[in-house]
């Protein structure tokens, strides 16, 4: 696939997820590099840095996008040659793909020692790292049922039944607003994260942060699955993760709004979870609560607070 093209699947969510988005993104990095005809290493990375810049600006929110992008282009940090660099960059990819992968694997081990048998669980959205729990749970014989969001307006809940129903476990498909009428029946929340803030808040799909508030009130446990490359760096410095607010058309008809001038349709694609709601963060390095997201910044992504500004 043409960088382009990657870019643009991402942008229209035919790749989503923000796992698969980094993974996503790194390979068609290395795709560019291994075709890419530069007569000197200098005009090299500057090619290399715009079509990061291309994939970085596809989907603002997932932090894993830009982690996973700067840590390809760090392997440009220094090189002799055209060839040094194209080697270096194929290298880093590979890599990360590589990590990730088998960070999914080890969250799917780590998390699915929370599940029990005879638990209700319930989980929002479409995401690899927490359905890795639950489906990994399963595959050990613990017997369980799972809630599962429909997620307005993109409808990922979906794709989710789907792979619990492949698997041959107990589901229940719920309108997203149903989720507090049925919470006390839930033992455990399983979510993912699109990025991690230093003060533990996680950004998920909207409507998790309404999930996580009905899952507090009612002490339902709160876990949420995510690779050390979803914690966001520059939070240290007070920076905020932007909001992605995706087109209108999404959850209202074009014309159905042209009928209504004065309605305007708001669609933000995510939510803030502060950390007092969230009771277990499942990394690839073990769990943690999320009171300790700044040691994940600090020893797994190897940034120092200079390299940040
Ligand atoms: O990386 P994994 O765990 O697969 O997904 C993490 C999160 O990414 C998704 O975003 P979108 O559907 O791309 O907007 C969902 O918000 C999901 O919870």
């Amino acid at each position: 696939m043409l960088l382009s093209e990657t870019a643009a699947s991402i942008k229209s969510m035919e790749i989503r997820g923000a796992g698969r988005i980094a993974r996503a993104a790194v390979e068609a990095l290395a795709d560019y590099a291994k075709n890419l005809d530069a007569s000197d290493p200098e005009t090299f990375k500057r090619e290399m840095q715009r079509a990061a810049d291309i994939l970085t600006g596809t989907r603002p929110t997932a932090v894993s996008l830009p982690n996973a992008v700067r840590s390809v282009m760090r392997a440009l940090d220094s090189f002799e040659s055209v060839e040094a660099a194209r080697d270096a960059v194929l290298a880093r990819a590979a890599e990360f793909v590589d990590h990730s992968e088998h960070a999914v694997e080890r969250i799917a081990a780590i998390g699915a020692r929370h599940i029990s048998d005879g638990d209700v669980l319930l989980t929002h959205c479409n995401s690899e790292a927490a359905l890795g729990c639950i489906l990994e749970a399963h595959r050990q014989g613990k017997e369980f049922e799972v809630y599962a969001t429909e997620v307005r307006p993109r409808g990922q809940g979906l794709v989710t039944i789907r792979t619990l129903n492949d698997a041959g476990i107990r589901t229940n498909y719920i309108v997203d607003s149903a989720v507090r009428y049925f919470i006390n029946d839930v033992d455990l929340v399983f979510v993912g994260a699109d990025a991690i803030a230093v003060n533990g808040a996680v950004v998920n799909k909207i409507g998790t942060a309404q999930i996580a508030h009905a899952a507090h009130e009612a002490r339902t446990n709160v876990i949420v699955a995510a690779e050390t490359y979803k914690f966001a760096p520059r939070t240290i410095l007070g920076e905020l993760i932007e909001i992605e607010e995706r087109d209108p058309d999404e959850v209202l008809p074009r014309a159905v709004a042209e009928e209504l001038p004065f309605v305007q349709v708001r669609n933000p694609a995510f939510d803030v979870t502060p950390a007092e709601y969230v009771d277990l963060i499942v990394t690839e390095q073990g769990a943690i609560p999320p009171g300790l997201a700044y040691t994940v910044i600090r020893d797994c992504l190897g940034w120092k607070i200079e390299e940040l500004r």
